[in-house]
């Protein structure tokens, strides 16, 4: 029996809800979860450095199979000895597949047995991802937690075409699982489907259960539906995974929909929305969202949360971030990125406490009592 390249580590359940304090040990090291992960689709978090996010705490970040494969080639980034070694970064690195990309970015063009008929987003060109492809492009890519290729289908879409779907993407799964060359140092992850259909979704996650992937994740969510109906799917969906392995939520990043998914026993998050809201100056803080572009904020000399203690808050005021923002200084969307980052993985460091007390439904009370 090989060693897997990832494992997981159930360390204490919550009392009184689904949420689980545990670690998940890569080949690139061990992260407390409940965890965040920060995106860097392109191999770089945008606007931030190796050194920063490390500072404040990111374990696992993710890049893109699409995007890198678009541009600048797996096989570049494979003669520089893999993603670590190009982005200078020695923590995780979680690749998605470009399933979803190719969704929701890409023009469509067929999605057939074989895989994803489509034109490149960039130029036009007619390109073709199938589940051989998309594993390949991610060994190349060396990611410690790789994305099976999948379809993700619109929420409200039919029962019959999600059906339809999922029992692909299962097929699909099953061949990524046959042309993984690396499963002692590259974990691949099943992903969940189902739309909002209770008994699609307990079919998909037989189906991937039953390949016995080492972590699974759940996607066709935060795809615009409701954070109720989120919330709904989760309550029957989690705990269909299995306890002793990691549970991903794809693309969810806001401070309510993380702690409802920690309540409902998922594990890992990520999300583009802390570091794209940031680029157009909305910042995450205890009291809800803070534009700081705005004129109110012109000689307003507190930091952007006065009860952060990131490197934005603890130097710098709100009258000059909105004064970067208001100029193009590139140096405010580094200090909001850097703050909505922050805020998000020390919101995560107070959920796992909550959960070592058992009182993450009191945490969770007080949380939105401020945040609104
Ligand atoms: C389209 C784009 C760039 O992706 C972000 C972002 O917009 C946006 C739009 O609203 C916000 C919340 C800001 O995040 O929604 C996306 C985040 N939701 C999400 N990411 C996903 C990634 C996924 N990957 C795979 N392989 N399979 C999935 O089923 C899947 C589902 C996902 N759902």
């Amino acid at each position: 029996m090989t060693t897997p390249a990832v494992t997981y580590n159930l360390i204490k359940k919550d009392k009184h809800t689904g949420a689980r304090l545990g670690q998940i040990t890569t080949p690139h090291g061990t992260f407390d979860t409940p965890m965040f992960m920060p995106v860097g689709t392109q191999a770089s978090v945008k606007a931030m450095a190796p050194e920063e996010l490390k500072e404040m705490g990111a374990g696992v970040i993710l890049a893109n199979t699409y995007h890198l494969w678009l541009r600048p080639g797996e096989d570049l980034v494979e003669e520089a000895g893999g993603l670590h070694q190009f982005m200078n970064w020695d923590q995780g690195i979680l690749t998605d597949s470009g399933g979803f990309q190719v969704f929701s970015l890409a023009e469509l063009r067929n999605i057939t047995e074989e895989g994803v008929h489509f034109k490149n987003h960039l130029n036009g060109q007619k390109l073709f991802l199938s589940p051989e492809k998309a594993i390949a492009i991610e060994n190349a890519l060396g990611a410690d937690i790789m994305m099976s290729f999948d379809e993700c289908p619109p929420f409200f879409e039919s029962y019959d075409y999600i059906k339809k779907s999922i029992e692909r993407t299962s097929r699909w799964a099953e061949r990524g699982l046959r042309a993984h060359k690396n499963p002692q140092t590259q974990a691949l992850f099943g992903i969940v489907q189902g739309g909002g259909h209770k008994a699609l979704r307990e079919q998909s996650a037989r189906d991937l259960v039953s390949l016995d992937f080492p972590g699974y994740s759940i996607g066709g969510l935060s795809v615009g539906e409701s954070k109720a109906e989120m919330n709904h799917v989760l309550d029957f969906t989690t705990p269909l995974l299995p306890e002793n392995k990691p549970r991903y939520l794809m693309g969810v990043g806001s401070p309510d929909a993380l702690i409802d998914g920690v309540i409902r026993g998922v594990d890992m998050f990520d999300c583009v929305l802390p570091t794209r809201i940031a680029r157009n100056g909305t910042c995450m803080t205890s009291k809800g969202r803070l534009v700081v572009k705005n004129a109110k904020y012109a000689r307003d000399f507190r930091p952007l949360d006065e009860k952060c203690n990131c490197y934005a808050c603890r130097n710098y005021t709100r009258a000059y971030i909105r004064h970067l923002l208001k100029t193009d200084e590139i140096f405010g969307l580094r200090l909001t990125s850097y703050h909505n980052l922050y805020f998000l993985l020390d919101l995560m460091r107070k959920i796992r406490a909550a959960i070592k007390e058992d009182r993450l439904l009191d945490f969770r009370a007080e949380f939105f009592e401020e945040y609104g």
